[in-house]
């Protein structure tokens, strides 16, 4: 039996009183998500433990089974472990727009690939600290590195959570770090301002040390890969010993290449026993708080993924689960700590018959912790 972990990010919502009261997920009525939720056990699971902030990378580790509560540091030494960075600190450093003290947009006006990453080059050739290095990831995302200890990290905020608040009093505060945090977001106005770039500020987020993961071949018996467009799932399978699968061409936003992703989720299959394929396109979309966006990008998943999927694989020899890590209500721009829905394709049924919100709250698997979902997959 091989499994396989389909993960579209932020798919959850609520409901839209344009769409008539109906959440995106239910108004697109996507045709293959239906169908694994009527061929298929369903329920809801909470992917934010108590406590914890609804980030991508807590719900993402909950559900592959890292307890946030023992092994999280960060986001940024994740994704630091997915680009091969080295250092003591690791910061998920964005390039973000600002206008007259206000956070106007997190992704640098969707600043592409080769712009932001001659903008860190810039950034990183300009910075007059010999221990702070900057690196370039996918499109606005970037990591600060640290080669140096500091005591104590501050709390920062992420930048998608401060859209249209004056940044303020989102600024990192208290200890030198935090002071030499404010100094260089400073200083990057001024850098960012000499190069044409359609991003003028950085902001650095969720520092924290290299993190030490449980391997999944040992967890789970089973050799696991990862897809990803993003280094935040790369840095969670690396850590866990998974093999990580680079696909040409993806943009992490709703233009991205499906057919490579899909293609590439099939050839991992024939070499491994389980593969997760993570997509982050729906996700930003729900940032940019753009309902018919968002039914537009859960169609086009439904069909260049999942649908694609469905028609290619030996469905009596993979399991399927289908899960998105957290809500990303339009409405709010941001993501939500509520439980999501799920399916699990094995051959067995309960009465669902459609991928919702909603409905997964009356499948036979009820409630679990997304702790769990992973022994769940492979028991039933
Ligand atoms: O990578 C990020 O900065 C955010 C937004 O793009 O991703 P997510 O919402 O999945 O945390």
């Amino acid at each position: 039996m091989k499994y396989l972990i389909l993960i579209p990010d932020g798919l959850a919502d609520w409901e839209v009183e344009s769409l008539g009261n109906r959440t995106p997920l239910d108004y697109a009525d996507p045709e293959n998500m239906n169908y694994l939720a009527r061929e298929g056990v369903c329920g809801v699971a909470k992917t934010i433990p108590d406590g914890f902030e609804p980030g991508s990378d807590i719900a993402n580790m909950t559900i592959l089974g890292v307890d946030p509560r023992k092994y999280y540091t960060g986001r940024g030494p994740i994704e630091a472990v997915a680009m091969g960075v080295e250092g003591e600190i690791f910061f998920r450093c964005n390039l973000v727009y600002v206008e007259r003290g206000v956070m106007v947009d997190y992704s640098g006006n969707r600043i592409g690939d080769s712009e932001a990453k001659r903008a860190f080059e810039v950034l990183n050739s300009a910075c007059n600290y010999d221990f702070v290095s900057f690196h370039h990831g996918v499109s606005f995302r970037g990591i600060l590195a640290l080669h140096k200890d500091f005591d104590e990290i501050p709390k920062t905020y992420p930048p998608h959570d401060i859209m249209g608040e004056r940044y303020e009093k989102y600024l990192p505060s208290n200890g030198p770090l935090a002071k030499l945090l404010n100094e260089l977001m400073e200083w990057s106005v001024e850098v960012l301002a000499e190069i044409e770039s359609r991003a003028n500020m950085i902001w650095p987020w969720s520092g924290g040390k290299k993190p030490e993961f449980p391997k999944f071949s040992k967890k789970y018996g089973l050799r696991g890969a990862m897809i990803s467009e993003v280094d935040l799932l790369k840095g969670v399978g690396k850590a866990m010993g998974m093999d990580v699968i680079d696909v040409p061409g993806v943009t992490a936003y709703v233009d991205t290449n499906y057919r490579g992703l899909a293609r590439a989720t099939l050839r991992a299959l024939k070499s491994h026993g389980a593969v997760v394929l993570h997509t982050e396109g729906i996700d930003e979309v729900g940032h940019e708080g753009e309902v018919e966006k968002k039914v537009e990008a859960i169609l086009m998943y439904d069909e260049k993924i999942v649908g694609y999927l469905l028609d290619r694989l030996d469905l009596d020899e993979t399991k399927i689960m289908l899960i998105p890590d957290h809500p990303t209500p339009v409405k709010l721009r941001t993501h939500v700590a509520e439980e999501v829905p799920f399916v699990i394709k094995d051959g067995k049924k309960d009465d669902v018959s459609r991928f919702t919100e909603k409905e997964c709250r009356r499948g036979k698997l009820g409630r679990v912790d997304g702790l769990r979902l992973m022994e769940i997959l492979m028991s039933i």
